[in-house]
């Protein structure tokens, strides 16, 4: 059976990339993905911005929504502090599955949870299933017409406290105009631009960032 795209990136991190090494798989999926085959990883443009931020927050528990093939994932969990931990909702399960290798080669496992299904479903779930009190930091990289639903089942579900850092990928490509229009025009979220590129595009892209002041 055809391998899929998402099988190779992950077959060439595991020929190529240093076991146990998170940097280094992160060059390696780049190196691929910029020279071989498009994928829709964060990228080392935009993975600066996500970088700056995560740092910036210093989280405890963080979310991701969009697990993919575990880029970000890799990418946040290289930068948690001790005892300190990233959920990441992937509902494809094939994505999930090579996520979860990912994450294990990288050697990152310990502070990730992979959670598989529907963030609508996973979402409400957080607080009892998974012994969250609140969420310091929310990447949100999954289907863009999820994320405002998703903010706003966040804060039904009291998962956010003052000061949560939202940052939202792909604000300009694919786009998410009806997001960016929720979040700059909801006085309880200071929102900020940054600019950027497409993945491994010369094509425009943005990050938002969005603090909730309670
Ligand atoms: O569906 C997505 N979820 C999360 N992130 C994405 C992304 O960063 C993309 F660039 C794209 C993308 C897909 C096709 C294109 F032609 C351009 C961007 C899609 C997603
Ligand atoms: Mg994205």
């Amino acid at each position: 059976m055809n391998q899929s795209k998402e099988q190779r990136i992950l077959n060439f991190v595991l020929q190529n990339a240093v076991r146990g090494d998170p940097c280094s798989v992160l060059d390696t999926i780049d190196k691929y993905c910029s020279q071989k085959e498009w994928a829709m990883n964060v990228g080392d443009e935009k993975g600066l911005i996500l970088d700056k931020t995560v740092e910036e927050v210093n989280p405890s528990v963080a979310l991701e929504l969009g697990t993919y093939c575990g880029y970000s994932a890799v990418r946040i969990a290289r930068l948690l502090k001790a005892g300190a931990y990233l959920l990441t909702v992937e509902f494809n399960p094939e994505f999930a599955a090579i996520a979860k290798q990912m994450i294990e080669f990288a050697g990152v496992q310990d502070k990730v949870k992979l959670l598989e299904g529907p963030s609508e479903e996973i979402i409400p779930q957080l607080k009892k299933k998974y012994e969250v009190d609140t969420l310091d930091f929310v990447f949100l990289d999954h289907w863009k017409d999820r994320y405002t639903p998703d903010t706003i089942l966040l804060q039904e579900c009291n998962l956010l406290r003052k000061g949560s850092v939202l940052l939202a990928d792909n604000i300009i490509f694919p786009g998410a105009p009806e997001f960016l229009n929720y979040i700059r025009n909801n006085p309880h979220f200071q929102c900020t631009n940054y600019p950027s590129h497409l993945e491994y595009m010369k094509v425009g892209d943005a990050m938002e960032k969005a603090v909730f002041l309670g």
